[in-house]
């Protein structure tokens, strides 16, 4: 296969830095790059896509907007990593373990949305469950999500590396406390939820890592299900894949862990284990805000895209 040519928009920032650490070895990738001082030139920006196969857009959702409206005449394919078209009836969404209706139209639709970080998380472990018909549709979800400061890209890194920084930031902080956070109409469009989950994030002192949680009562679920149905309901889902991996069930090995969030960390693969007991079952998922948080699932999604086997380049455990 030719040499593929690939456009980093954003490369200075934290997700694009990344994309460009796990494109700049491959003999199969022609990076293209754009003068520093042209680097927010919409037309500019639109010139060098001109001679993309593809595209990522590593920017803020304003920016993003912007970006795939000066490049709309073009060939060249776009995964946004930002919210901005995440539920966009037009988009991939860029999570081909969902199915193959998702990796088909990741493989060929000009516009794949990468997802979010914690939405990854939440809907690696609600959407096999809704669709298995264990979860119900209006079950009242409520989620807690740890992550590493880098989530919040370069300004919040600055503010955390900062010497001087502030004593609360030594503690992890809840926010988010409006349940209004970005990632939440992903998810309630990606599952089918009849309502938004509850949502706690928590960002803490360290670089980078996730762990999401989703507690069930398990009376509350359809048919009662035993801890080993949900773990059952997503290894069938995940059996196949490199990239999410389903730890083997054994409850009395998971109640003694301490779960790490930085588990995965530059790893771009999600581990999901099940805890708890028959009554009340926890699933957790880990992963790498920025590894299958962002983008290292962006490159799995190009590597579709462009015809490439999915994992090359990314770090699988
Ligand atoms: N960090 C993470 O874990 C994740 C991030 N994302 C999403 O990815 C996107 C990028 O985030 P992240 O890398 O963290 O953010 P950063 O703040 O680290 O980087 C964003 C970059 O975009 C540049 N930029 C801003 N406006 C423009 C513009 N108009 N034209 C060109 N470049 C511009 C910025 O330049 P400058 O520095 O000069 O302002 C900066 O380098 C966001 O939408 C974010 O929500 C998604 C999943 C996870
Ligand atoms: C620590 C922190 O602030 N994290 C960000 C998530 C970053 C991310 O996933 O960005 P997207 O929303 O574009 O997916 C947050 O919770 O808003």
């Amino acid at each position: 296969m030719s040499k593929k040519n690939v456009f980093i928009v954003g490369h200075e920032g934290t997700t694009g830095l990344r994309i460009h650490e796990r494109l700049s070895g491959r003999g199969d990738i022609n990076l293209l790059s754009i003068a520093d001082e042209d680097r927010k030139d919409m037309t500019k920006i639109a010139d060098i896509a001109a001679g993309a196969d593809l595209i990522f857009l590593c920017l803020p959702d304003a920016a993003s907007i912007e970006v795939v409206e000066a490049t709309k005449d073009l060939n060249c394919k776009i995964i946004d990593a930002s919210t901005a078209f995440r539920t966009h009836p037009d988009w991939a969404y860029g999570f081909p373990e969902l199915g193959e209706s998702y990796r088909q139209k990741i493989a060929t639709n000009r516009y794949i949305a990468n997802p979010g970080c914690h939405s990854s998380g939440m809907i690696a472990i609600l959407k096999p469950l809704v669709e298995a018909g264990i979860v119900p549709a209006d079950y009242p979800v409520s989620v807690f999500s740890l992550t590493g400061y880098s989530g919040g890209g370069k300004k919040m890194i600055g503010q955390y590396e900062d010497p001087e920084k502030e004593v609360a930031l030594h503690a992890p902080r809840q926010y988010g406390l409006g349940q209004k956070h970005k990632h939440l109409p992903e998810v309630v469009h990606t599952c089918g939820l009849a309502t938004s989950p509850i949502f706690s994030p928590i960002v803490d002192d360290y670089y980078a890592g996730m762990e999401v949680t989703i507690g069930f009562h398990t009376s509350h679920l359809n048919n009662n299900p035993t801890a080993k149905d949900i773990h059952d309901a997503l290894l069938a889902q995940y059996k196949d894949s490199q990239m999410v991996n389903v730890a083997p069930f054994d409850l009395d090995a998971t109640n003694g862990l301490f779960l790490a969030a930085n588990e995965n960390t530059d790893l771009d693969t999600m581990t999901l284990y099940v805890s708890g007991n028959d009554d009340r079952v926890m699933v957790h998922a880990i992963l790498d805000n920025l590894g299958k948080g962002a983008s290292g699932a962006a490159v799995q999604c190009m590597n579709i895209a462009l015809g490439f086997p999915e994992e090359t380049g990314l770090a699988v455990k």
